[in-house]
This record gives structure tokens, sequence and C-alpha cells, in this order.
């Protein structure tokens, strides 16, 4: 069954519970809670006070993706705001297992996060120690951008790598997904679909979230 994680990143923030509320309702599976520091990517969004603020508003996991450099200094405070997942980008994790194993001690799933032009080799010795890996289909920093094709042969290889080894890992894309363009993920490999503009710019959430999945064969 696919699953669909809403990205706050493009709903209304003045009515956050509410919009929440709105994709839960919808079907949802995850909340994808766009975490960005203007240095890493070129844009500041939310903050552990956020992910505190709209813990108790769902019984959803928070599906926490941390654009920001040093993210070891923040993996605490973003575990104790109600973190379910907390995901890294390999680019600014000098000692990778470390940083996984700092999420895990924290009692939190851990993913690892690729950009568009990193190699999916440089992920291959964490595989066997992650709960999630995410591959980007654009450039992090804003939402309602174009998908990158050239990202489906990653998510092919990763998803290889997962059935040879055995592992168990979620494999979720994030980026430019939509009705169009989520088959050719789900046809790569990958089983979390993240989106943003798809679903939060329509008035109606489920039917969006319906309209998803109907397009790669799944129902809720
Ligand atoms: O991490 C990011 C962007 O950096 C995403 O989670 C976006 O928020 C996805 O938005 P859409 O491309 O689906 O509109
Ligand atoms: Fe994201």
């Amino acid at each position: 069954m696919t699953k669909i994680a809403p990205s706050i990143l493009s709903a209304d923030f003045a009515n956050l519970g509410k919009e929440i509320a709105d994709v839960e309702n919808g079907g949802a599976d995850y909340i994808h809670v766009d975490v960005m520091d203007g240095h890493f990517v070129p844009n500041i969004t939310i903050g552990p006070l956020i992910v505190e603020a709209i813990k108790p508003v769902t019984s959803l996991p928070l599906d926490v993706h941390l654009m920001i450099e040093n993210p070891d200094a923040y993996i605490p405070m973003f575990a104790n705001a109600g973190a379910s997942i907390l995901t890294v980008h390999q680019e600014v994790c000098t000692h990778l297992h470390r940083t996984v194993k700092l999420i895990k001690d924290n009692g939190v799933k851990a993913g690892v996060v690729i950009n568009p032009a990193t190699p999916a080799e440089t992920i291959l010795p964490i595989l066997p120690e992650v709960d999630l890996v995410l591959v980007m289909t654009v450039n992090p920093g804003f939402g309602g951008q174009s998908f990158i094709q050239s990202t489906l042969k990653k998510i092919e290889q990763i998803a290889a790598w997962r059935k040879e080894m055995n592992l168990k890992f979620e494999l979720e894309v994030d980026g430019g997904v939509n009705k169009d363009t989520a088959k050719l993920c789900i046809d790569a490999g990958a089983d979390v679909l993240v989106a943003g503009s798809a679903v939060f710019n329509k008035t109606d959430r489920r039917h969006a979230i319906e309209d998803i999945l109907s397009a790669v064969g799944d129902s809720k």
C-alpha cells in the first residue's frame, strides 16, 4: 500500500491545526514537516516550537525532514518536540553513522535523504541502519517545483539494494509529486509519496489524496 505524506510547507500556516486535521481526515499516512535553516537551503521555515504545537493535533506520525546544517545540534530538540521520524541530509553529515545513532538514541526513527545530484552510492553503507530513505526529486528549499526525472534511476537502484540485502526501510520521494509523476516513483520502487502543493493547493484534500492513490492503482 502506497503511503501519502502531505507536506505542510504548502498549507495555510494561519490555520495549521485545521489544515492538518483536513489531510488526516482525507486519508494521509504521515504529516511531512519541512525544516529549513537558510544555510543548507535558501529558505527558513519551521523549528521545534511548531513541531511541539502540532504534535497534539494529530495522531499521524510526524515525518520531519531536516534541511539544516549541523543536524546533531538540533536532533534532541526535535525528538523532544514530538518528531516520529527524523531525516537528515547525507550532504551535511560528515559522520553519518554517528548522526543516525544519535537519532535512534533519542527514541526516534532515523531516515537519510539525498539531493537529486547526490549519487545513491553515498548512502549504501548506512542502508542497514535506517528506517527510511528519502530521495529528493527536486532540489530542496521550496514547494511547487518540477519533478526531476533523472532521480528515478536512483530510486530503482536503492529499491534493488533493499531487496538484495533483505532490508525493510521505507523508500520515500519528495518534490514535484502529483498524479502524473506518482506512478513513475511507485514503479521505480518508492512506497511513501510526499506531496505538498498537489494536496494543499486543492480545496478538496481527500479528493487530491485519492487522485494520487488512484494514479498508482491504490485506494483507501
Ligand atoms: O522538502 C521539500 C522541499 O524542499 C518538500 O517536502 C516540498 O514541500 C514538496 O512540495 P511539492 O513539490 O510537493 O509542492
Ligand atoms: Fe520535504
